[in-house]
């Protein structure tokens, strides 16, 4: 039987995918079923609204929305629901991702967006703070993210430096 879809992974262009498959992989690592599309605030702002609009019903808990350059795509999904919404800049080719970063980053009291790091790291790190969340209800994901910790630690603790001079 398939899982009903807790996150919803959006993005405004397919360009954004190569970024944006570092949180799919994050939750495909925990298990967590999740959706991810294509979804623009500028080019395609009828399909942003009803999506965004409908998302609760749906059963989503949590939208990871990634954008690049003038990245309002986040932000517009935010205002128009009151799941949580975890915005990722995608690196931009002219500004590095600067300009993605401020436009998600700087959203006025009233419609929070939670910011994560510009690339493939924030969007990692959106799925895995996805994970946090929907482990506030769920004991066994919790558990998986605690021994995500325990292993990352272990890996850390047998780093070993070479050609020290
Ligand atoms: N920032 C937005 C939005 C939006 O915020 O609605 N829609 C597309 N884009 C961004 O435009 C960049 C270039 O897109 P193309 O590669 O399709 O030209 C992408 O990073 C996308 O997220």
């Amino acid at each position: 039987m398939n899982k009903q879809p807790l996150v919803a992974i959006i993005m405004g262009s397919d360009s954004d995918w190569p970024i944006m498959k570092a949180a799919a992989q994050m939750l495909a690592d925990f298990d967590i079923a999740y959706t991810a599309d294509v979804v623009s605030a500028h080019r395609t702002p009828d399909l942003m609204f009803s999506f965004a609009e409908t998302a609760a019903q749906k059963g989503y808990q949590v939208i990871i929305a990634g954008a690049g350059g003038a990245a309002h795509l986040p932000g517009m999904v935010a205002a128009k629901t009151t799941l949580p919404v975890l915005g990722v800049p995608v690196p931009s080719k002219h500004l590095q991702g600067q300009d993605s970063l401020l436009s998600i980053v700087q959203m006025p009291k009233g419609i929070p967006v939670a910011t994560f790091a510009i690339g493939e790291a924030g969007a990692a790190n959106a799925g895995l703070f996805a994970a946090s969340i929907l482990a506030n209800h769920d004991a066994a994901l919790a558990g998986k993210l605690a021994e995500f910790r325990t292993k990352q630690a272990a890996k850390v603790h047998a780093m070993e430096l070479s050609d020290k001079p």
